[in-house]
């Protein structure tokens, strides 16, 4: 069966950040990294301060198909004022969260066959009044999904890693560690799996909190009292779940081959591993969602901003990732 082109939209992120420029130059390799179509959300100056490329600036996002091979198709959002890239103003916030509503919009009404977000400064957006940790639980709500029932995929080629807890202060996340929190991060991550990625019987290993799992209760006792409840209660609702797993012996080549993604009890525990091994073309891929919306891994490195030296090639395993998943979705449902 063949398929209608996709369209995914993509936000640029804070305009003075790297995302105008990642999204431009995956753009301009569109034909060498299998780019899917897409249309850019975002600030026009924010593209045209970091790259001299064509830019067709249109009113109606089911013109981009079509514009997509004479130039980048861009929905404008445009800053109430101009930022230098790496030096993010209050302005650039505001527009970046209104190209991010704008982008999930299209993706939440079925222009868009999914979004992928650019990356945004949280502390920015935190002074702005945006009250989400992070973009992922600001589309969940505007998806109708509580933040617990979704999980942050981070996904390479020979990883995924999905963090229970995310952005929180490191000394919070044990009395936040519950076993109906895993137990639901751990669902949305299977499920997400099955959807997503066509894996019918996925195999999730769990790591444990503590150093050696908590070595049997001798060096903390969340494995004992949470962990261990969660996967029991998993493998009853039949679950190929494992664990709990000392994190520091389970992402060496032969232990990533035992699963195919693995659940992680904080940010770092979940993020290092990814992004030591696939930081250039890692993925955050959002699970539980009615739509499909992936991003780039990394941030907005501010500090290379607008010096030409940005790598697109997450944004462009970003965008071929959420047109896979959508594809996934439409011919399985
Ligand atoms: N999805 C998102 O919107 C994300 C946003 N952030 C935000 O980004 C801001 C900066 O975070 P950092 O921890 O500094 O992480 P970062 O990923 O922005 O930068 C870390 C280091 O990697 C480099 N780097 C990042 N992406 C690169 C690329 N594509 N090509 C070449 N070098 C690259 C940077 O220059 C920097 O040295 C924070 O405010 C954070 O909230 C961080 C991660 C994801
Ligand atoms: N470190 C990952 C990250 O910050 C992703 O956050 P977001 O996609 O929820 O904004």
């Amino acid at each position: 069966m063949s398929l209608p082109p996709l369209l995914l939209s993509v936000s640029l992120g804070d305009p003075a950040g790297i995302g105008p420029e990642v999204v431009a130059k995956t753009w301009d390799s569109r034909r060498a990294l299998s780019v899917p179509p897409f249309v850019a959300v975002g600030d026009p100056r924010s593209l045209s301060e970091v790259w001299d490329g064509p830019i067709a600036v249109l009113s109606n996002p089911a013109e981009a198909v079509d514009a997509f091979d004479h130039g980048l198709p861009l929905l404008a959002v445009p800053a109430a004022a101009a930022s230098l890239p790496g030096q993010p103003t209050t302005a650039g916030a505001h527009c970046s969260l209104d190209s991010l509503e704008l982008a999930v919009g299209l993706a939440r009404s079925g222009t868009c066959a999914g979004v992928v977000t650019g990356p945004v400064a949280k502390h920015q957006l935190y002074a702005i009044g945006f009250n989400h940790p992070g973009q992922t639980e600001f589309v969940a709500e505007r998806c109708g999904v509580s933040p617990g029932n979704v999980a942050m995929m981070l996904a390479g080629p020979t990883l995924r890693t999905v963090p229970v807890t995310t952005h929180m202060p490191l000394r919070d996340v044990a009395d936040v560690l519950s076993a109906p929190l895993i137990e639901a991060r751990a669902r949305a991550t299977l499920r997400g799996l099955q959807r997503n990625f066509g894996i019918a019987h996925p195999r999730l290993a769990i790591a444990g909190f503590n150093p050696h799992a908590g070595e049997n209760g001798a060096l903390g006792r969340e494995e004992q009292e949470v962990i261990e409840p969660a996967i029991a209660t998993l493998r009853e609702e039949g679950w190929d779940v494992t664990g709990p797993y000392p994190a520091d012996t389970m992402f060496h080549a032969s232990a990533r081959a035992r699963y195919d993604a693995a659940l992680c009890m904080y940010h770092d525990q979940a993020l290092i591993p990814l992004k030591a091994l696939h930081f250039e073309e890692g993925v955050n891929l959002t699970l539980g969602l009615p739509i499909v919306r992936a991003a780039p891994d990394h941030g907005t490195a501010f500090d290379i901003a607008g010096q030409d030296r940005a790598d697109p090639r997450a944004m462009a395993a970003a965008i071929r990732m959420a047109a896979s998943c959508a594809r996934h979705r439409a011919l399985h449902g």
